[in-house]
């Protein structure tokens, strides 16, 4: 028996999503590069890497993994580069994508041996949450002036344009690049290829993926690019889980049970987006499950059991790959959780316990 709490990576549920990755890559000729924000828990690149053709990053790090333990395709972006970064940068990179002209104007010498790009913004975006909105107001995320990039589009050889969040809608995904098309048409023509970035949820159930297909090859086609898409929660969407044990139970007016792991240091994307975690349960006994460090809302919500939790129940919290495994962290000392990888055949192995040593060398 592993020691909870561990992440649980299920590569079974990862192979069902990687399949319909296929589908769509076949169908559009679209490429596919996993988007390392997202998810760079790299023990599973070696599945992935069969059925998607590289990765994107945002930053030094993510791009030296990317090229290092996934291989293909390696795009680099960052927000900003540092002038230290850029040269190695360059080495890991298949293409580089500046946010700003100033950045590219910047290392134009420093990155000319290989393809460049530019982040374009189009001033809309289906974003939900004020947070993650890439065109919210005076957003630093890439360039929206056609003339200003008019200037520079000798130096580039494509557009990367990240505007979709969570998006399971296909009609407002088509309306959306019908505006990008009619607003940068004549800029898109002069293009080798277009990423359209992530946020388009074409694994959830019920996605036509067959239309997405379809409206990407006629985006290719009309402009002669090569479409690449960014997927990093539609990628992983469903594939792990946090699991966790009880270790107490007290009644202060609800019923309430204590996990061995925290919504803070653990699923901490919850806590930024308020939003509850995911348990799959029913019955008559409704329980709220709480994580361990001293955050008096570290709470992963509430749910309806059927049976009270007791001292040593082991639950299992849904939904635990994407934005959580790379934003875990050391809040309170507490446990980081292990990551465990259900293989194909139902076996478990332990990829990586974390322990005091790596506590204390994170401080210091
Ligand atoms: C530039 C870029 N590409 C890809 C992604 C991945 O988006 P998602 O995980 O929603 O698919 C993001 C998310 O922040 C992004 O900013
Ligand atoms: N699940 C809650 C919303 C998460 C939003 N994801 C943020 C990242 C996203 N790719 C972005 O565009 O910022």
């Amino acid at each position: 028996m592993i020691q909870t709490p561990f992440y649980l990576i299920d590569r079974a549920k990862l192979a069902r999503n990687m399949e319909i990755m296929d589908k769509l890559r076949q169908a559009s000729g679209a490429k596919v590069l996993l988007a390392l924000k997202c998810f760079a828990t790299w023990p599973v690149f070696d599945q992935m890497a069969q059925h998607m053709d590289g990765t994107t990053s945002s930053s030094l790090y993510e791009l030296r993994l990317g090229r290092e333990k996934f291989g293909r395709e390696t795009h680099a972006y960052s927000v900003a580069w540092s002038d230290h970064e850029i040269a190695e940068a360059v080495s890991y990179a298949d293409k580089i994508i500046f946010n700003s002209i100033g950045q590219l104007e910047r290392f134009d010498n420093q990155s000319a041996q290989i393809e460049r790009g530019l982040r374009l913004n189009p001033r809309f975006s289906t974003s939900g949450f004020d947070l993650a909105d890439p065109a919210r107001p005076f957003s630093r995320l890439g360039e929206w002036d056609a003339n200003k990039i008019e200037r520079v589009m000798d130096q580039i050889s494509g557009f990367m344009i990240h505007y979709n969040c969570e998006n399971a809608d296909f009609g407002l995904f088509d309306t959306q690049l019908s505006r990008i098309e009619d607003e940068f048409g004549p800029l898109l023509k002069r293009l080798k290829w277009v990423s359209l970035g992530g946020g388009i949820h074409f694994t959830g159930i019920g996605y036509p993926v067959d239309k997405l297909a379809a409206r990407l090859r006629a985006f290719q086609d009309r402009f002669g690019v090569q479409v690449y898409l960014e997927p990093g929660e539609a990628a992983i969407t469903n594939c792990a889980s946090l699991e966790v044990t009880v270790l107490d139970v007290l009644n202060n007016g609800k019923d309430l049970a204590i996990v061995d792991a925290s919504v803070e240091a653990h699923m901490l994307d919850l806590l930024i987006y308020r939003l509850s975690g995911k348990i799959e349960t029913d019955g008559p006994h409704p329980w709220m499950v709480c994580g361990k460090s001293c955050l008096a809302g570290d709470i992963f919500g509430e749910f309806n059991f059927a049976h009270p939790l007791k001292v040593g129940d082991r639950l299992s919290i849904a939904d635990a790959a994407g934005y959580t495994m790379v934003k875990k962290n050391w809040f309170n000392g507490v446990k980081m959780p292990s990551i465990v990888v259900r293989e194909l055949d139902g076996s478990l192995t332990l990829k990586r316990e974390f322990g005091y040593a790596d506590y204390e060398s994170s401080l210091g």
